[in-house]
């Protein structure tokens, strides 16, 4: 039986979209309008169903939507031009290349070419290198979903021992380095392939993180009872989608952010909170 309290992405993302909408009526009462550019490369149904789901919140709270697909044959250069596109257009507020990009396409190589003030993942490499340095900058998305949705369910970081595992760009990596600022001050073991035993650290863990990309991967014998456990990762199957996370984890954690409906939302939340934010800075006259 379930003992373990929801945290429920839904249900903060469609706050987040609410309060977000009377930002952007304020913005375009100033005429600024901000716009969400978002570059999908190639067919991947995941992919498209993610980016469909972006312009499907921009719709919500106002945001105007500037959407580019090209085929999986585009090349390098297609791509770039791309990027050069939204960076020089005046109604792209901020955007995104959906990740992961087909092979042989250079992912580096595209987001070095975002404009930095442009950058609505906060993945170019200036705004990461702020993030190092602990500088205001945009924030990569669903690290900082994961951030707001442990804040608004009262979950301790301060302090609190967390294991991350998987150390991808868009998740583990920059996670990590968010705990770690003072402003968190957590402490954070971040586990990945080569990681020798990954049970004996989330054991310690208060709260787990599991955005490894593998199905089931996180049981509930790996689980210190009542901890806080999130589960990213997604595989899907023929049977549906499944989480890191395996589901009777449920009878051992405190909290549990389900793979549907937890920290999904987040991303997407945050993701126009970016938005929002660039489109405040340049009405302030910044950026
Ligand atoms: N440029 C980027 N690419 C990718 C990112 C990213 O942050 N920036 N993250 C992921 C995919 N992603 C956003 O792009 C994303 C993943 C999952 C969800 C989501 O809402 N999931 C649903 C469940 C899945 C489903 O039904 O299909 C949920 O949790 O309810 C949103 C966005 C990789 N690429």
């Amino acid at each position: 039986m379930s003992t373990a309290t929801v945290l429920s992405g839904s249900a903060a993302a469609a706050d987040i979209k609410r309060e977000l909408a009377g930002r952007v009526l304020a913005l375009r009462d100033r005429g600024i309008v901000p716009g969400l550019g978002t570059i999908l490369v190639g067919d991947d149904p995941a992919s498209h169903s993610y980016v469909g789901g972006k312009h499907r919140d921009c719709a919500e709270v106002g945001i105007a939507s500037l959407r580019i697909d090209l085929p999986a044959s585009a090349t390098q250069a297609d791509v770039e031009a791309a990027v050069l596109r939204l960076n020089a257009d005046p109604a792209c507020t901020g955007f995104i290349v959906q990740l992961p990009l087909p092979a042989p396409l250079d992912m580096h190589a595209v987001l070095e070419l975002v404009d930095p003030d442009k950058d609505a993942d906060g993945l170019h490499p200036t705004n990461l290198g702020r993030l190092v340095l602990g500088v205001p900058a945009p924030l990569p998305c669903t690290p900082r979903g994961i951030l707001d949705l442990l804040r608004r369910h009262q979950v301790p970081i301060t302090g609190a021992q967390f294991c991350v595992i998987g150390c991808g760009v868009t998740v583990g990596r920059p996670l990590g380095l968010m705990l770690t600022r003072r402003t968190e001050h957590a402490t954070v073991t971040l586990c990945h392939e080569a990681t020798r035993d990954i049970a004996a650290h989330t054991r310690e863990a208060d709260v787990v993180v599991a955005a490894a990309g593998v199905a089931h991967l996180v049981r509930p014998d790996w689980i210190k009872p009542g901890a806080t456990v999130l589960s990213v990762g997604l595989t899907r199957t023929v049977e549906g989608i499944l989480g890191d996370v395996h589901p009777d984890v449920d009878r051992v954690a405190g909290t549990l952010a389900p793979p549907v409906g937890g920290v999904g939302p987040m991303t997407r939340a945050m993701l126009i909170t970016n938005v929002v934010e660039a489109a405040e800075r340049r009405a302030a006259g910044g950026a």
